[in-house]
Parts: structure tokens; C-alpha cells; sequence
């Protein structure tokens, strides 16, 4: 007997990667979430359900086990935390780094630095462990305004082609982490649904091999 499984997706920009994946792996929504307001899908498994919520709160649904398996950024695990989950499957999707920033051409302030990022707790740490003293500054978007404003000397932002950084005449400096997309899976529901969990992260890691074998084929 199949039991009820919830999977939280991460809305924005992983989602269109993500629906394509979970298609290849059978699982796909039975309306369209693109156009709809609803948040809690039924899926082309009758025991599966989607639900459709920011990124920042997927930890805290798969933690918690509201859901069962969760889809974030690993961003977003470093940040908020990966306790109570298991991270079974890089996903291959939504790749970018975690960078330190600047502005072009301008060394690192001396003393204490301003930070300007939304991701607190992964600059808290990075600027630590290499003695740097840092004043955290909060921010929830456009991270790359700060410095232009005086704001701050260095943003912890997403990086991934550099077009964002270089419009704003800033640069690239220090490589915190690679993050690409992971399925995340709360530990207890790990044990409690074990056999209708495991098929679904078998079907996920097929179609992620499957495209990987694909992309060696294609050279
Ligand atoms: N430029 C990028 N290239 C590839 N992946 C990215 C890029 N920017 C963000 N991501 C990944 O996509 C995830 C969602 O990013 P997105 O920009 O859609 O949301 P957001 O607007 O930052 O989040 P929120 O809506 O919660 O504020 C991030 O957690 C990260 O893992
Ligand atoms: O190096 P690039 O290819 O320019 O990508 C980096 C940008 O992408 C992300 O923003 P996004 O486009 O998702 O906008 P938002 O997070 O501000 O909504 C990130 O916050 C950077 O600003």
C-alpha cells in the first residue's frame, strides 16, 4: 500500500527546471501550476502531492515533516540548516556559487567590513573561519545595490553567469560554495514511508543519470 507523500518545490526559477525532471521521473502535476493560484497539487501519482512554496521555506516544511521531500537550493540548505534531513540526490538543476563580491578593481576594506547579503548565517561563517570582522547587513534582494549605495563594502550573493555583478561595476571575488539543486527528505519520514520515499528518489536519480549518460552521448 502506497502511503501519502508530500514533495515542497521551490518556486521562481528551480521550478521550471524542476517540473521537466520530475516528468522524466513520472511525477508530474495534474494541472497547470504555472497558471494557477492554488498551492497543494495532486500528481500523475494518486499518493503523491506538490506543494509550491518560496525557498527559503522548504528547510523549514521537510524539518518540520510537514513534507516529506522537499526540492531547494543548496543555498538554501546552508543557510537554513540540513538537520533532520537526509540530502540524498544532487539534482543537477539551477547550478550557480555562492560568492563574495565587490566593487571592481577595490581591495578589501581594513577593520571591520559591511556585509550586505541574505545570507546571513552562510557569511557569518565564511568571514569567521578567516578572521575577518565583518557587520552583517540583512538583506532580502538586490544585493548588488548595496555597494553602489555605500551600503556595504562586499555582498555573499548567487552568482552564476556574472552579468548581474559586472553591470553594476563589481566583481567576483572569493568562492564560498558550488550549488546546484537537491532533493532533501525528513528523517523520519525516511523510516515511517521508507518504500513509497525510496521509489521516489530511485525514479529522481534515474532521471538524473539518465540525463547525465545523455549529456556524456552527446558529447
Ligand atoms: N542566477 C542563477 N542561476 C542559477 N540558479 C540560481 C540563480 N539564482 C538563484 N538560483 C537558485 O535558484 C534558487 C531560487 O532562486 P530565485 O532567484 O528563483 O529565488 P529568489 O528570488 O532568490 O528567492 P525568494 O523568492 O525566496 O526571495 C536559489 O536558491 C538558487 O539555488
Ligand atoms: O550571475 P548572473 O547570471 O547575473 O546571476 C546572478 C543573479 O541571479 C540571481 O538573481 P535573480 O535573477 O534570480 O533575481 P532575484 O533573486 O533578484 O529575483 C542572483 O540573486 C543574482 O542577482
Amino acid at each position: 500500500m502506497d502511503q501519502p507523500i508530500t514533495i515542497a518545490l521551490t518556486k521562481g526559477r528551480i521550478l521550471k527546471e524542476t517540473l521537466p525532471l520530475l516528468a522524466e521521473a513520472g511525477i508530474e502535476p495534474l494541472e497547470d501550476i504555472s497558471s494557477s493560484r492554488k498551492l497543494i497539487f495532486p500528481t500523475t501519482m494518486p499518493h503523491v502531492q506538490m506543494v509550491v512554496i518560496r525557498g527559503t521555506d522548504v528547510p523549514t516544511y521537510v524539518k518540520l515533516g510537514s513534507a516529506d521531500l522537499g526540492i531547494a537550493g543548496k543555498d538554501m540548505l546552508l543557510e537554513f540548516g540540513a538537520e533532520d534531513m537526509y540530502e540524498p540526490l544532487d539534482l543537477d538543476i539551477a547550478r550557480c556559487k555562492l560568492m563574495t563580491a565587490g566593487r571592481a578593481g577595490e581591495a578589501m576594506p581594513e577593520g571591520r567590513v559591511r556585509v550586505a547579503t541574505k545570507f546571513v548565517n552562510v557569511a557569518r561563517r565564511h568571514f569567521a573561519e578567516r578572521g575577518v570582522q565583518v557587520e552583517l547587513i540583512k538583506l532580502y534582494g538586490a544585493m548588488e545595490l548595496a555597494p553602489l549605495m555605500d551600503l556595504a563594502d562586499m555582498i555573499v550573493d548567487i552568482v552564476d553567469t556574472g552579468n548581474t555583478l559586472r553591470a553594476n561595476g563589481m566583481e567576483p571575488r572569493e568562492l564560498i560554495a558550488s550549488v546546484s539543486s537537491r532533493l532533501v527528505v525528513n528523517k523520519a519520514a525516511m523510516k515511517r514511508k521508507h518504500s513509497s520515499i525510496q521509489e521516489i528518489v530511485d525514479k529522481l536519480s534515474a532521471a538524473v543519470l539518465a540525463r547525465q549518460g545523455g549529456e556524456v552521448a552527446n558529447g
